[in-house]
């Protein structure tokens, strides 16, 4: 038995008919184990979004093999139903930039992630301050997201991915808006979060700072896996 979280295999997508067909993903083999953080990066057009999108179960692939926290998710066909409900319960987002709602506060915003998975408001609300604190921006907690800096509306968008308990957590460009010092901080949240929610982290990003923090890059070209590498661990990296 594996313990990959996210297990692609084969995996293939196209967009398109005739001429006009792009073949976006062919072949794709990849799997995250709970704990690691695993970084996708590649040119523009190499089909990064679209293999997150696949896991997010937002796109369907044409081909292969999708396994999710241990279950086939599709395989010839979709095999849950509930594809929503999986994905509220199972997948946290993150995106580039925050999409906070801009109309509640940031204990607001982490708390409905959890009251449209039926958790009661109060309960939901304590859980929100509970990760805010945990997400070192506790303090914040009462704040519109107007008047967040760009890190720490993103720690709260971290927080609110994590509402659910979610065991995959999947970004796009998590740091593609942040200087180097609060990209940093960004990236080893998301190296605790892994580790301690025993989670899978897929990052989508061009941000060379930062692809030091990753247990593992996946490089993508032309929608085919090109290289995998570990990049070089320094205990005290200052980027
Ligand atoms: N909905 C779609 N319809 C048609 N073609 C699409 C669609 N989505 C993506 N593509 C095509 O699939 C290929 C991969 O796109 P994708 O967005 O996954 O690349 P990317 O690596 O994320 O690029 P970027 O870094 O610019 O975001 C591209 O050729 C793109 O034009």
């Amino acid at each position: 038995m594996s313990d990959a979280l996210v297990e692609l295999r084969g995996i293939a997508k196209g967009f398109g008919e005739g001429e006009a067909r792009v073949q976006a993903l062919s072949d794709i083999t990849l799997s995250v184990a709970a704990g690691e953080v695993v970084g996708l990066r590649g040119p523009s057009g190499s089909g990064k979004s679209t293999l997150l999108n696949l896991v997010a179960c937002i796109l369907e692939p044409d081909a292969g093999l999708l396994r999710l926290a241990g279950e086939t998710v599709w395989e010839g066909r979709w095999r849950r139903t509930d594809l929503r409900a999986f994905r509220r319960e199972r997948i946290g987002f993150i995106f580039q930039f925050h999409n906070l709602l801009p109309f509640l506060d940031a204990t607001d915003n982490v708390a409905l992630a959890q009251t449209l998975n039926g958790v009661p408001l109060k309960a939901a609300r304590q859980r929100a301050r509970a990760l805010l604190d945990y997400l070192q921006v506790g303090k914040r907690a009462a704040a519109m997201p107007a008047k967040l800096s760009g890190g720490e509306a993103q720690r709260v968008a971290i927080a609110r991915a994590l509402a659910n308990h979610p065991r995959i957590i999947l970004a796009d460009e998590p740091t593609a808006a942040l200087d180097s010092e609060r990209a940093g901080v960004v990236m080893d949240l998301l190296r605790q979060v892994a580790r301690e929610q025993a989670a899978a982290v897929l990052v989508v990003t061009h941000d060379e700072k930062i692809f030091s923090r990753f247990d593992r890059l996946v490089s993508l070209r032309d929608g085919r896996i090109e290289a995998e590498s570990r990049p070089e661990k320094h205990e005290l990296d200052v980027i």
